[in-house]
């Protein structure tokens, strides 16, 4: 059955979409969504995801660049395009159901060290005070490993790889993607920022250990 936007309020979706815009302004004036690269969304409801148009300025968006898919990854109610990365989006909201906000951003940081680490499957983070900022985490002597996928403009393919990490029963709070960016989701926006900027933090003080250490 095709679905429709009948039974959405619209109140809500306005509100989601400047959620977004409001989110992506400052993520963009950190240099984060460099040359139109970066893609956002917000749940709406169980079945229902407010998420950016493929293509857009990410500093610059307003309600219209917002629209809204199915957990399929299927436009409702538009003819626009979403983004090209809905299908991670998605897999956020059906592998966890309390997490409400995906955010996919492009650093020079997290490319830099998705390259870097690429080999080794994984960032393995330990010893940070930050890595507090993580829901769930309370002490810095724990360990937060972050997966490099490789990169592939087949979703299935990277959906299938965040799938298996997920079925190992190995926590997940986010993960790179290899020469792209990172993905990181949480139960509402601000929880989800904070993880994105724990995440750039802690990727940037790995880079420098790398970078001093003789
Ligand atoms: C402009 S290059 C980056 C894109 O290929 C993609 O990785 C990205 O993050 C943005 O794609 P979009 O389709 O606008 O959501
Ligand atoms: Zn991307």
């Amino acid at each position: 059955m095709t679905k429709t936007l009948d039974h959405l309020d619209p109140a809500l979706l306005a509100t989601r979409a400047d959620a977004i815009a409001d989110a992506a302004r400052d993520l963009a004036a950190f240099g984060w969504t460099p040359a139109t690269s970066s893609n956002f969304s917000m749940r709406l409801d169980d079945g229902l995801a407010a998420i950016t148009i493929s293509g857009r300025d990410k500093g610059r968006l307003g309600r219209d660049d917002i629209m809204v898919v199915d957990m399929d990854g299927k436009a409702v109610g538009s003819d626009s395009r979403p983004s090209a990365e809905t299908g991670l989006h998605t897999q956020v909201y059906k592998r966890y159901p309390e997490a409400n906000v995906v955010l996919h951003t492009h650093s020079r940081t997290q490319s830099v060290a998705s390259r870097l680490f690429a080999n080794e499957g994984r960032i393995r983070l330990e010893g940070w005070e930050l890595q507090k900022a993580i829901s769930g985490y309370t002490t810095h002597e724990s360990v937060l490993e972050i997966p490099v996928f490789p990169n592939t403009q087949h979703m299935p393919e990277l959906e299938a790889q965040v799938d298996a990490w997920i079925d190992s029963g190995k926590p997940l709070y986010a993960y790179l993607i290899n020469g792209h960016g990172i993905y990181t989701w949480g139960r509402d926006m601000a929880e989800t920022r904070r993880h994105l900027e724990a995440l750039e933090f802690l990727l940037g003080c790995e880079l420098d250990l790398r970078r001093l250490s003789p």
